[in-house]
């Protein structure tokens, strides 16, 4: 549904001699499949922006090439415009309208006719549980009631691709997870979502793939579960009422094992490939040469863990 081979855009700021030259988005080689929700996570001022204004025609490339819903980004921005919603960071709603004036005036600024606007508006509306306060102005509405309204805006005329800049950013926790909802929902419905973020936790829970942006590069991209798994691997760590150093002798030989250490504390600590499938083995193998097991914990890395292997920092401190 989108795809990028070498997109780029740099900028120039200052003026002559002290003129200088970002270079927000270098390269960007990028697949996005129909029907998915995929978050394209980085740190502040990473291009995540930038590619997402590109993309949704907002921006010129300064080089390379992209295809969106068909449609080439160079050559034909009119049909892309056709087939995409975007929703900006800062959302576009205005304090002196309603919700409902807003939606029909958006559907209509895409040559929907009067009728059928308001149709749509209505529909919208109950889609994004807004009907209650639809005919208030839209000043009095809630953050997260304000969100919602800039995501039907982006969705009113039924694109097949959507674009959510930082969807969530601001909303206390309820507001986010009702927003999450709102977006698997728009999933459901057949709509492909690209969205940034910044938060971890987001793009692990809502996203089906993601791809982890730093410095105007990709340095990783996968489901959150291949990133992790196949960057950190993932660790058990087990406590025995004796016999430590025999039980990460025993553990070491099974094939699912990476590598078994005991650690200072006592606890042996094995790093596995996938810790689901390596825990009963281990209670097994335990089992059979007699040693009992008083705990066994899995830990998971995060998206954190695959940031901090790919580029030396952690990205909750970049
Ligand atoms: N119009 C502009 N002029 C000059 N530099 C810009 C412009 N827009 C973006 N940049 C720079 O390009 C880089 C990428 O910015 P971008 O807004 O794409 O990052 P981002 O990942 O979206 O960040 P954030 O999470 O803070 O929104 C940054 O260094 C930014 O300062």
């Amino acid at each position: 549904m989108i795809r990028t081979r070498g997109l780029r855009k740099t900028f120039r700021t200052g003026r002559r001699r002290k003129s200088t030259t970002v270079e927000a988005v270098a390269g960007l080689d990028l697949t996005v499949g129909e029907g998915e929700i995929f978050g394209f996570l980085g740190p502040n001022g990473a291009g995540k922006t930038t590619t997402l204004r590109m993309l949704a025609t907002l921006l010129p490339p300064d080089g390379g090439e992209a295809v969106v819903a068909g449609a080439d980004l160079r050559t034909a921005q009119a049909e892309v415009r056709r087939s995409i919603g975007y929703v900006a960071q800062g959302g576009g709603t205005w304090d002196d309208v309603t919700a409902r004036e807003e939606l029909v005036l958006q559907a209509r600024m895409h040559g929907i006719g009067r009728a059928e606007a308001q149709a749509r508006a209505a529909e919208a509306l109950d889609a994004f549980d807004l009907t209650a306060f639809a005919d208030r102005n839209c000043r009095t509405y809630s953050g997260g009631q304000r969100r919602r309204v800039d995501i039907a805006l982006g969705v009113v005329h039924r694109p097949k691709v959507l674009f959510l800049d930082e969807p969530t950013s601001g909303l206390d926790p309820q507001s986010r997870s009702h927003m999450w909802d709102e977006i698997r929902r728009l999933r459901t419905a057949g709509m492909t979502v690209f969205l940034t973020t910044h938060y971890l936790d987001e793009a692990d829970a809502l996203c089906d793939r993601i791809a982890i942006i730093d410095g105007g590069g990709i340095v990783a991209e996968g489901t959150p579960t291949e990133l992790k798994r196949g960057i950190a691997g993932e660790v058990v760590t087990l406590e025995v009422a004796d016999h430590a150093a025999k039980a990460a002798e025993v553990l070491a030989a099974l094939d699912c094992v990476r590598s078994a250490e005991v650690r200072d504390e006592g606890d042996v600590r094995l790093s596995v490939d996938a810790g689901e499938t390596a825990m009963p083995r281990v209670m097994r193998a335990l089992a059979d040469v007699g040693v009992e097991l008083t705990t066994i914990e899995l830990h998971r890395p995060t998206l954190d863990d695959v940031f901090l292997t790919k580029t030396g920092r952690s990205l909750r401190e970049s």
